[in-house]
């Protein structure tokens, strides 16, 4: 192993190009079997900043370099953490060619992730997992769930005071047309959800621009044989206040008909533009039933629907957060209550997060965190960074972790302290997957 990269002999890292995105994909292709077309895929725009995408090249026998592996990040200057933002790296695209499986090449990827994390002053890391088992041991806690739903049409809902003063446009889906709009209400849905005063952590909005064409594009490869994207705008004296992107798909069977509404992103910025929206989503003619994509496990439909036992519930870990710089997140985030804890923190990969930490904050006000000369043994919890991730966008107890044995209690009354500490009064969840 070279000691510099950590990479297996032969291997080394390049950063690409947008001249090298052919071939990126063509790698893509290899770890993400999906089945569509090199050719398909090349037509659309890469999501990727190139300045933050890495492959691992190796040279072939006939003396080629090839691409062995490769990942990014995504870069999120305001990545929604309870009461604030901080700068996050979200990983991505991480992909190691069959061949070249299970030789270190991806933990010395992450590992060279990490420490630019680090260089570029970014605390946080954040993903989505392709499998469950692979994240853990870089350090990464699952931070979130979604709910995917499927609602039966007709489904009622409740009344909402002012629902009936929305305006509802339906229409194509169009960047031009709708980028704009869709990009205000998503960041707004991020800050003040449902009108709250309070933010949604884990929520991150599409910054780049990289990240916007790909998102706006429709190609029909990826439509499984559904129509074309189409988009429902709720607004409330000509102002936008939800929107819902979707796709139907309508089959005629004996008896009538199938068609199912597939929401792949649903957001509303108050209770009676949610209601107005969802009004519209789970009756569309026609469809026999609405499916969605991520939304929050705390969605205001699921409170909506009179008979939620009506809708099939199915619940996703979303998304994957990892301490960087561990006193910067701790301090960079607010506390539902008062707090003063010692933390016993392991971290292998990271060693400066390791030790033995003091936080301290005021419910919903400032906070602190500092190295303190504590021996571990004596702080008032252990755990390790892989738990506080988990724990640290509010939507994991660390109660719940302690009852697995993950979190130790060495001061008495310091769990309960610190596990409603570190809760939040809204779900965290991220509504796109990157
Ligand atoms: C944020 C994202 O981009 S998620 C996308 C992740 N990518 C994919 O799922 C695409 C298909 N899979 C792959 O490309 C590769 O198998 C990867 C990226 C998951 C792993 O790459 P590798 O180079 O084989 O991993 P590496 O050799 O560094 O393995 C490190 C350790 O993780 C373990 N590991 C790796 N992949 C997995 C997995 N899918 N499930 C369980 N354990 C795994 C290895 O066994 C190894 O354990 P050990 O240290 O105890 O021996």
């Amino acid at each position: 192993m070279d000691p510099a990269s950590g990479l297996p002999a032969g291997y080394r890292f390049r950063t690409l190009t947008a001249d090298d995105a052919r071939a990126a994909t063509q790698l893509d292709t290899w770890a993400f079997p999906t089945g569509v077309s090199l050719d398909e895929l090349d037509k659309l725009p890469s999501p990727l900043t190139w300045d933050r995408t890495v492959a691992v090249e190796v040279t072939r026998e006939d003396g080629a370099t090839s691409l062995a592996a490769m990942h990014s990040s995504y870069p999120f200057s305001r990545f929604e953490v309870p009461g604030g933002t901080l700068p996050t790296a979200g990983l991505t695209w991480v992909g190691v060619h069959p061949q070249h499986r299970r030789r270190g090449l991806a933990t010395a990827m992450i590992d060279r992730h990490l420490a630019r994390c680090r260089e570029r002053g970014e605390p946080l890391s954040a993903l989505f997992a392709a499998e469950y088992a692979i994240y853990g041991r870089f350090g990464y806690g699952k931070a979130a769930d979604d709910v995917r739903l499927t609602i039966p049409r007709g489904a009622r809902l409740r009344d909402v005071p002012g629902a009936a003063d929305h305006t509802v446009r339906i229409e194509d889906a169009d960047r031009d047309r709708h980028g704009v709009l869709v990009d205000a209400v998503h960041r707004a849905a991020g800050r003040a959800p449902g009108g709250l005063g309070v933010n949604r952590p884990g929520w991150a909005t599409r910054e780049s621009g990289e990240l916007q064409a790909h998102f706006w594009a429709d190609s029909p490869a990826f439509r499984g044989g559904q129509e074309s994207r189409r988009v429902v705008v709720v607004e409330r004296d000509g102002r936008p206040r939800g929107y819902a992107l979707l796709r139907r798909k309508l089959e005629w069977v004996p008896t009538g008909t199938n068609g199912t509404v597939s929401v792949s992103e649903a957001v509303a910025l108050d209770a009676a533009a949610a209601r107005a929206l969802w009004g519209v989503l789970v009756d569309l003619d026609l469809m026999t039933q609405t499916r969605t994509f991520i939304l929050a496990p705390d969605d205001a439909v699921l409170t909506l629907l009179e008979n939620p036992r009506a809708a099939a519930q199915q619940r996703v870990d979303n998304v994957w957060v990892r301490l960087v710089d561990l006193p910067v997140a701790l301090a960079g985030r607010q506390y539902a209550a008062d707090v003063d804890v010692t933390l016993a923190v392991r971290d292998v990969r990271l060693p400066d997060n390791a030790g033995v930490w003091r936080l301290r904050a005021t419910a919903f006000g400032p906070a602190s965190c500092e190295a303190v000369d504590v021996p571990p043994a004596e702080a008032d919890l252990a755990l390790d960074v892989r738990e506080l991730g988990a724990a640290y966008l509010g939507g994991t107890s660390l109660a719940v972790l302690a009852t697995a044995g993950l979190v130790d209690e060495r001061a008495p009354g310091a769990l309960a302290a610190a596990s409603t500490a570190f809760g939040w009064p809204v779900a965290p969840v991220c509504s796109w997957v990157f």
